[in-house]
């Protein structure tokens, strides 16, 4: 694979910290905390940029000399420096998220009820170990479900599993190609049976045959729910797409919370993934855009307010923005969101990075579509409005208004 040489540090980086935690469960807590650390390893920047310099200073000269090391990747000395520092560098994390206007905690603050506890709004505020929102929720849960599926599939079987993988299909290329062809925003077609905010949105719901379905209406991409506990996905659904013939380049939409989910994605048939600002300190954003770089993954990067929008703007290396409509902490769906977040400076500066945005959610009629074209999106995603229909491809129809299949 093209990058692998040239990210050869990262690659060697990463199987290490793998390496470390699975020969050795007693560090496993711990480990999990390192993931702030490769990233500033890799590019050698971006952790001085927090209002925590100082302490983060020194971590990040620990953590040089570890890189220097790492040059013999047997060599216990790094290991046990990297361990002796993941302590310390997690006692940072919800510091370091906060300072980026991040309020979604990665994990619990100590043991979690992860069962649903009552109605959010009759939560009192400082319930400390329950999750504040759904959003949260869904982000300790996935970190629970990801330690699992860890110690079953090994990084190693999966860097293995991807050296006979499919070449990916070029996610942004046919998005563009649809664009052209069309005049109409590229379609993400999204296949899901079920989301938290709305229920079961189709009954009889057979993953091949709607990816089919949005082919033939003119998607230019597919999106594939893989979460089982909240979306009823998985990722037997993107094999089984992947497996049928449909040509559509797809994107696995999890929540992803650890470089594993990466590789893993991709060993699964996902040509691209999506990383949630919300839920992703610029840090892992930027250590997880290398990894998707090193493996051949397109990323999604999904902002939801200015804030999210200007940390992912000053990050080098991103070319897929999504602009969600719905507020993942409190479902509501407001699509003027795309036309706000694109206005101004911000919509110069993504005209300026040759960013390719998309408008994310609520989006159901051809009036819909104008006004978020007309906002400046290339590409939009859209699941409820046409998983609905009995006819996937009619409700693609309907949705433009028009025949975009040719
Ligand atoms: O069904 P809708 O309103 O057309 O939305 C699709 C898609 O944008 C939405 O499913 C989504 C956007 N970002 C997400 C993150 C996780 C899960 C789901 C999503």
């Amino acid at each position: 694979m093209a990058g692998l040489a040239s990210s050869k540090i990262s690659s060697d980086f990463h199987s290490l910290l793998y390496t470390s935690y699975t020969q050795n469960p007693s560090s496993r807590s711990k480990f999990r905390k390192s993931i702030y650390f490769p990233s500033a390893l890799i590019d050698g920047q971006g952790a001085t940029s927090y209002s925590v310099r100082s302490r983060q200073m020194n971590h990040v000269k620990c953590g040089m000399k570890a890189a220097s090391s790492i040059v013999d990747p047997s060599s216990v000395s790094v290991v046990d420096e990297l361990k002796s520092k993941e302590w310390e560098i997690g006692a940072l994390k919800d510091e370091l998220a906060a300072t980026q206007g991040i309020r979604i905690r990665r994990q619990p603050p100590t043991d979690p009820p992860l069962h649903y506890v009552g109605p959010f709004e009759f939560r009192l505020q400082n319930e400390e170990n329950t999750p504040r929102n759904i959003l949260e929720e869904i982000v300790w849960n996935k970190h629970v479900e990801v330690t699992q599926m860890k110690e079953k599939v090994t990084i190693d079987s999966l860097k293995k599993a991807l050296e006979s993988a499919h070449p990916p299909r070029h996610f942004i290329g046919a998005l563009k190609a649809s664009y052209l062809r069309t005049g109409f925003p590229g379609l993400i077609a999204e296949v899901k049976k079920a989301s938290p905010s709305r229920g079961v949105l189709r009954e009889d719901f057979d993953p091949v045959e709607v990816a089919k379905a949005y082919e033939k209406g003119g998607a230019a991409c597919l999106s594939v729910l893989t979460d089982a506990k909240y979306f009823q996905g998985c990722f037997e659904n993107l094999e089984a797409i992947r497996n049928a013939g449909v040509q559509c380049p797809l994107l696995c939409k999890e929540f992803i919370v650890d470089a594993w989910q990466l590789y893993y994605a991709r060993t699964k048939g996902a040509d691209a993934v999506l990383l949630i600002a919300a839920v992703l300190p610029d840090l892992d954003i930027k250590y997880m855009l290398k990894i998707c770089k090193m493996i051949g993954l397109t990323a999604l990067v999904e902002v939801h307010d200015e804030n999210e929008m200007d940390r992912m703007l000053a990050i080098d290396g991103i070319q897929l923005i999504g602009i969600n409509n719905r507020n993942l902490e409190t479902f509501k769906v407001d699509i003027s969101n795309t036309k706000k977040l694109l206005e101004g400076e911000r919509g110069e500066k993504i005209r300026q990075k040759d960013i390719i945005v998309v408008g994310e959610s609520g989006l159901f009629t051809p009036a819909d579509i104008a006004y978020v074209q007309e906002a400046g999106v290339k590409a939009i995603l859209v699941g409820e409005s046409i998983v609905k229909q009995k006819d996937p491809t009619q409700g693609i129809r309907q949705l433009f208004g028009k025949d975009i299949s040719s």
